[in-house]
């Protein structure tokens, strides 16, 4: 049973934080104090959110440092929808990610989804791919996570909260990531978990490697004996 992470290890990287960043402006001085709109507003601190040019200076500071903060990743998720709707945003996949999940889908093996991307914003990515002739993938996804539900990604505790979720052992889970603190953590709670290298992502020290499987595509992971 897979976990993948979505975003590193699933996505080259996308128009969507920019078009966040883009939409931003425009959202605030249209929606600031619109029913749809004031949860996202009023999840941040009271100090940042006092007028929405602090909000928007506020969440280009976050977005720069690319914080995993609730709130910032729930009004990310929003800002995504009408991107998503309108046909501007697709969520580009590397090409061995649909045709994996497909195949693990077909042999019964369940993919949950774990990500710092709020759950909401998740669905979006997957039902909106470049995948042809069928780009919504949330058919192959039997659970979504984030760190609201489960904790973050670094601690044991998130992995063994995810695992309880389902009946299968904890041993026969798979957890993928680019961040090897994360791989680290899923570890200790007992799942097998490796390392996606993919182009763009941090590089790996030396000791990183050699203590980690690593896989370049998912289409090694069953070559790697495990599924
Ligand atoms: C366009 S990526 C959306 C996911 C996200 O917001 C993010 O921060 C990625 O976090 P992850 O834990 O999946 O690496």
């Amino acid at each position: 049973m897979p976990i993948v992470e979505h975003h590193t290890s699933t996505q080259p990287p996308s128009a969507a934080f920019p078009y966040a960043l883009e939409v931003l402006p425009s959202t605030l001085a249209t929606q600031w104090n619109s029913p749809a709109f004031a949860p996202y507003r009023d999840a941040f601190p009271p100090s940042h959110r006092s007028t929405p040019d602090a909000l928007l200076a506020h969440v280009r500071d976050l977005m720069a440092q690319d914080l995993k903060i609730p709130y910032l990743k729930s009004l990310q998720g929003y800002l995504w929808l009408t991107g998503y709707e309108s046909g501007a945003l697709r969520c580009p996949l590397f090409p061995d990610v649909q045709p994996s999940m497909s195949a693990w889908h077909k042999a019964g093996i369940a993919i949950v989804i774990y990500s710092s991307g709020s759950v909401p914003a998740q669905k979006l990515l997957f039902q909106y791919t470049n995948s042809e002739p069928e780009p919504d993938l949330r058919p192959l996804v039997s659970g979504y996570f984030d760190t609201v539900s489960a904790g973050l990604k670094t601690e044991r505790a998130s992995y063994e909260k995810i695992a309880a979720t389902r009946g299968e052992g904890i041993g026969k889970w798979l957890f993928l990531s680019d961040n090897v603190r994360e791989v680290d953590a899923a570890r200790e709670a007992g799942m097998q978990s490796f390392v996606v290298v993919r182009e763009g992502n941090a590089g790996l020290s030396e000791e990183e490697k050699e203590r980690n499987t690593l896989v370049e595509s998912f289409e090694e992971i069953k070559l790697k004996g495990r599924l």
